[in-house]
């Protein structure tokens, strides 16, 4: 709703009232439509100030009210009205003005700004485009260059950015409304010709067909098959060859395509599904809404290869004082200057200083006797974790909190190594751990909500996405990851090349292909893991058991491959072949061509053709298939955990909401039938046999995703 009064004797004020961001709802289009209309009939009003509740301005149209029955007054026409207005309308934006919060705002004569104040038009990270004028107006206020690159990104920005480009009149670092009001009673009464935006021509650039067309490829090349930015291109381009109510009846049409897609509901679940990440449980009932973190003002992180740099400037990023620990001397020489490379990076590109002074480095593991809570970040090798985590319990103050940055190894066999198994937990980072959003915070059976708390704190702390994971070989994302390569390993075998099999995924939408990606993280890690775990016996590399383990069917050519010594991108050579080691640009490699075909010729593999969809179905459907066999064993407490778990760690497009949100689109009994045939054909891999929550959820008649927990019914169930 909105609420009117009337302040300085002629200025009505409109204040959005929906918490928690004045989102624009029917109730509260309503209240905007009703408090205009006093506004502009009482005729001791000379101008207006719209404003929203508890400092923020507008996060945009109520993305709940999307997919429901929409009722209410309709954006387009009530900010028209705004515009069309008599009397100067003046927006107090404070904290933020999103998506249809902004266009509210481009509907008023004039905008004040609050310097902290966000603003943007995100509606393309939902799959959608500004449908409210924002593609007619924004580019006749800012430049069509400046709207086609904030509306394509959806980037938010500054009130200082604002003020630079022209979205708003004045940045203020007082009370926002005061500085509207004083505004509005300055203006009132004065001529509001030029600042009605939608009756101002668009200004062209002498280039502007090829401004167009220059966003148009970089849209399409980012995309990867997302609809929302060529769309977002296209109403802009209708704001710049079409007079304002046709570039309107172009906004709305496209608007239209876009609003009823798949593609928006994947993104708007998405959307959600992050949230809901935030609001998680535990099977031992630790919840994020009663379990407290412990305050934590010292870090320390142990081990200074990859990983370990990254988490140490990401804490440093966030403001903690971080002790970093390499006992190689060589390699923590070159990790201090690694650590502080980046943070000057990083300083230089957030414009702000280098947090240098945050990192205190020692060659010796005694110097975390003080710190709150430590994340140990060594070589994947349990024995070597099993030693720290001793030394670790011995060494640290009671009650600092052990954290291990394992990529799947067990967190119960390394608390076990602990005094106080209850303070261990696991936080897995992905690389580049100060890039990349996502963390998996793993309790064990031991771990107080405490513990699981801080971790989760941290991780929000410095800007993570954390989400709460079972303890299990692999966790979410890994475990999940493996009977996908497992696939892709097949497919190779049966006679696929992984230009093939990378060229549909990358088609699918995912940001690399499964080969280039084990490229790029180095195909020795697997190999390890593998090794550890008894898989890669050299007797076994050849000869009748090369390809079976545990009676199961296996592919070792990973592990030929890594004999070789082609590790990926790291040694020049993998799955492709680079033009030095360290090289990024993956070229075919002729050397494993030949090598596919004499390891078929070995083994009696007669290659056959196989199709885009096979590739797709037998990857993607053995991946989805563990995900329901990770709800099932409560490792994750819904599907919106791997869903945002795979999005954001693992390349999964976001344009299709995640694995397990995509297996709903395409419909369970597809996903099942599909399973059954393909562990018909391939009866000796386990992977590809159809978990039993998906034969349950079937039976179930296909509830909506929304409604699986009720069929999963763990314990620590959120719905
Ligand atoms: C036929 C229809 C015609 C319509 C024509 C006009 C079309 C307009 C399109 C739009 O405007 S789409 C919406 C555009 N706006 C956005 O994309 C903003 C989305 N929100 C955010 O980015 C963030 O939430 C925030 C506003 C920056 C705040 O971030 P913060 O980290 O402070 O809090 P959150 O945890 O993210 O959010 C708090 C709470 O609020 C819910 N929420 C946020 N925005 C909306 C929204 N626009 N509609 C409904 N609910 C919203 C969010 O879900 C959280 O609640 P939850 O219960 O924890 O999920």
């Amino acid at each position: 709703m909105a609420l009117y009064t009337r302040v300085s004797g002629s200025v009505g004020v409109i204040t959005l009232q929906n918490p928690p961001v004045n989102a624009l709802s029917a109730a509260v289009r309503q209240g905007i439509v009703d408090m205009m209309d006093r506004a502009l009939s009482e005729p001791e009003v000379k101008s207006v100030v719209i404003c929203g509740q508890n400092g923020k301005f507008c996060g945009g149209a109520d993305i709940k009210e999307f997919g429901t029955n929409m009722s209410g007054p309709a954006l387009i026409p009530l900010i028209d009205r705004i515009e069309s207005a008599a009397k100067p309308v003046v927006a107090a934006i404070e904290g933020i003005a999103l998506g249809g919060g902004l266009e509210l705002a481009l509907g008023c004569h004039y905008r004040i700004a609050h310097s902290k104040a966000k603003l943007g038009l995100p509606e393309v990270s939902l799959g959608l485009l500004p449908g409210a004028g924002g593609t007619q107006r924004l580019p006749r206020l800012i430049s069509i260059p400046a709207a086609l690159e904030l509306i394509t990104t959806g980037r938010h920005v500054t009130a200082a950015e604002a003020l630079q480009l022209g979205i708003v009149d004045k940045v203020t670092d007082r009370n926002t409304l005061d500085e509207a009001v004083k505004f509005a009673l300055s203006v009132a009464g004065k001529s509001l010709d030029l600042h009605r935006i939608s009756t101002n021509p668009c200004p062209h650039p002498p280039d502007v067909d090829a401004v167009f067309e220059t966003a148009m490829q970089r849209v399409r090349q980012r995309a990867r098959g997302a609809l929302a930015p060529v769309a977002c291109v296209q109403a802009v381009r209708a704001a710049a060859t079409l007079p304002y109510a046709h570039g309107m009846e172009r906004e709305r049409e496209l608007f239209k395509g876009l609003f009823t897609s798949g593609q928006a509901r994947a993104l708007q679940y998405y959307f959600f599904a992050q949230r809901a990440v935030g609001r998680w449980s535990t099977p031992g009932g630790a919840r994020w809404d009663t379990s407290k973190p412990r305050p934590v003002r010292r870090a320390a992180v142990i081990g200074l290869g990859t990983m370990g740099r990254g988490i140490t400037v990401a804490l440093a990023q966030a403001g903690l004082s971080v002790v970093a620990v390499e006992t190689n001397e060589k390699q923590l020489t070159e990790a201090k200057q690694g650590v502080s490379d980046m943070l000057e990076r990083g300083a230089r590109r957030r414009g702000v200083p280098p947090a240098l002074d945050k990192v205190i480095y020692s060659h010796k593991i005694q110097a975390v006797a003080d710190v709150d809570l430590v994340i140990e970040a060594v070589f994947e090798d349990m024995e070597l974790k099993k030693a720290i985590f001793q030394q670790l319990s011995a060494l640290c103050k009671p009650g600092t909190f052990l954290c291990t940055n394992t990529s799947g190894l067990d967190i119960d066999e390394l608390a076990a190594q602990t005094q106080n198994p209850e303070l261990v937990v696991g936080m897995h980072f992905f690389a580049p751990a100060h890039v990349m959003k996502l963390l998996e915070v793993v309790y064990g059976q031991k771990s107080s909500p405490q513990a699981v708390a801080t971790a989760m704190q941290i991780g929000s702390k410095i800007g993570k996405v954390s989400v709460a994971v079972g303890n299990c070989r692999g966790f979410v994302g890994n475990r999940i990851l493996k009977p996908y390569l497992e696939q892709a390993f097949f497919l190779l075998e049966e006679g696929a090349t992984p230009e093939l099999v990378d060229k549909v995924l990358e088609e699918f939408g995912f940001a690399m292909g499964v080969f280039r990606m084990s490229d790029l993280s180095g195909l020795d890690v697997g190999w390890r893991v593998r090794k550890a775990i008894g898989l890669v016996a050299p007797e076994a590399l050849t000869g009748p058991y090369a390809r079976v383990r545990e009676g199961h069917r296996y592919s070792p050519l990973g592990d030929l491959l890594c004999e070789q010594v082609r590790f990926g991108q790291k040694t020049g050579r993998g799955w492709y072949q680079y033009d030095k080691p360290g090289g990024r640009v993956a070229k075919p490699d002729p050397w494993l061509h030949r090598f596919l075909e004499e390891y078929r010729a070995q083994h009696g593999l007669v290659a056959r053709r196989i199709d885009h969809q096979e590739v797709l179905d037998r990857c993607l459907y053995a991946l989805i298939n563990e995900g329901f066999r990770i709800l099932e064993d409560g490792i994750a407490a819904g599907p919106e955990d791997i869903d945002v778990i795979y999005v954001l760690g693992y390349g999964w497009p976001q344009h299709r909401g995640g694995p397990m949100f995509y297996a709903g689109m395409v419909g369970l009994n597809k996903v099942l039938e599909r399973l059954e045939h393909y562990h018909q054909v391939h009866p000796d891999v386990p992977n590809l046999q159809p978990c039993s929550l998906l034969r349950k959820l079937v039976a179930s008649g296909s509830p909506p995703i929304n409604k699986w927990r009720e069929v999963i019914k763990k314990p620590h169930s959120q719905l």
